[in-house]
């Protein structure tokens, strides 16, 4: 038995073949077809173990980034948690409402909340608002009035600290368009307090994603807390400490540290300047959900190049189901779902039906392979189905939710006449 990079529920058995908790990857391809994508309702449970357990006794809320995977079953498992939900749009506030979730549990981030989306969630009662920019604040003032309430609040104070991330995912930086400038945040919140549709509650700050270093979140906390002593000394009451979320988790060799290293290290620092009665709301996505999760692919045709050492293997999946490798090079593993010793071992780059040659889920990868064979892309379960599109007029996949030996279907595949019944014809 060998486990693989990523998730401890993910197993090569003696039979060669892959498992995730007690079901058989291969299995579950014929049962369900592919491309799919399958979770571990274990190791979702186990990753959010690992934050609540660093955090006890403190008080705290965590509020899932649901963005990394937002299917009603894995926030249904999040709400019945007790978790809270970091959204950026009404849709994902209705599917936290959806699924179960309590408004009240819910931040709201996002630089472009319209109107309409705010009366949604000052009608549901959402926990607060990230504010991104003064103008929103503005604003949000004005809808919460109309509605004749008061808008909990937090700035989202872009700290300029280099998250040491892809420059498309880093999100802490004076360039990024993210947040209130740390520089400028004192005015604001000034501002913020003499609003009448305002109330603020607290401080926000979320750097970038896939952060392997606890460096960058020190840095960004010693300027969010130098704002809050500055806030607070007019007079201005901040209850919670929203840092964020962005903690990486391995796709190949990565060592990003656990999440009770990171919150050991924030907590102490927190400590030690003093502002340890603060309530600390965290906002992890891909560290709850990314290797718990992988996608399922069916090997349909092997291409071996004319042109020297370029060989294709092009599976079911493309990058409509999986868009990392093409958005932003990013690695992701790729493996046999059962191994095979009658065929040689090749360089393949395994590439997928799109008419697009940025259509790659690995390049140069070394597999046994044959037609007819499931790969398993490892370290999915964050930004995969979440940023499915139907380019091509491709359904997105279906997904299925495992723990022990069960497994539940969460999501049908999507069929063809989903994907244009909106549409109409004209005359
Ligand atoms: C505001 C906000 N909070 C939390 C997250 C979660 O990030 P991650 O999935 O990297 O933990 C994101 C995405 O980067 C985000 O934009
Ligand atoms: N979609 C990105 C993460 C974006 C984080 C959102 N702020 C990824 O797959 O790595």
């Amino acid at each position: 038995m060998s486990t693989l990079p990523g998730s401890p529920f993910l197993q090569r058995r003696a039979d060669g073949r892959l498992y995730f908790e007690d079901c058989a990857l291969d299995e579950l391809a014929r049962e369900h077809g592919t491309p799919l994508y399958v979770y571990s309702r274990s190791a979702m449970r186990a990753a959010l173990s690992a934050y609540e357990s660093a955090l006890a006794g403190r008080a705290h809320l965590l509020c899932y980034a649901m963005k990394a995977n937002s299917s009603l079953a894995v926030l249904q498992l999040f709400a019945q948690a007790g978790c809270g939900f970091d959204i950026v749009s009404g849709g994902e506030l209705q599917r936290v409402l959806a699924a179960g979730g309590d408004p009240a549990k819910v931040v709201f981030s996002g630089v472009g909340k319209t109107p309409a989306e705010m009366g949604q969630a000052l009608q549901a009662g959402v926990r607060c608002f990230n504010v991104e920019s003064e103008a929103e604040l503005d604003k949000l003032s004005q809808v919460a009035r109309a509605l004749d309430r008061r808008a909990p609040v937090s700035l989202r104070v872009n700290p300029d600290v280099d998250a040491k991330t892809h420059p498309y995912i880093s999100t802490g930086l004076k360039g990024n368009k993210f947040g209130i400038s740390h520089q400028r945040a004192l005015d604001v919140y000034r501002h913020a307090a003499s609003l009448p549709g305002i109330e603020v509650v607290g401080i926000d700050c979320h750097i970038g994603s896939q952060i392997t270093e606890i460096d960058p979140y020190l840095d960004a906390l010693e300027r969010v807390l130098d704002l809050v002593e500055a806030v607070e000394a007019q007079g201005i009451r901040l209850h919670h400490l929203d840092l964020g979320g962005g903690l990486g988790i391995t796709y190949t060799d990565e060592a990003p540290p656990a999440p009770d290293a990171l919150v050991a290290a924030l907590l102490e620092r927190i400590d030690a300047r003093g502002h340890g009665h603060r309530e600390i709301l965290l906002e992890p996505g891909r560290s709850l959900v990314g290797n718990a999760g992988v996608l399922l692919t069916e090997v349909q045709y092997l291409k071996p190049s004319e042109v020297e050492g370029k060989h294709f293997c092009i599976v079911d999946a493309a990058m409509n189901d999986l868009m990392r490798p093409a958005m932003y090079e990013a690695y992701m593993a790729i493996v046999p779902c059962a191994e095979r010793a009658d065929v040689p071992v090749e360089t393949w780059d395994v590439v997928g039906p799109v008419c697009e040659s940025g259509d790659w889920l690995g390049r140069e990868r070394v597999l046994a392979v044959r037609e007819g064979d499931v790969l398993a892309i490892l370290s999915a379960g964050a930004y995969g189905m979440s940023m499915a599109s139907n380019y091509n007029t491709r359904p997105r996949a279906a997904e299925v939710m495992v723990e022990g030996r069960s497994a539940w279907c969460i999501r049908e595949r999507e069929k063809i006449e989903d994907l244009f019944a909106g549409e109409r014809l004209i005359g």
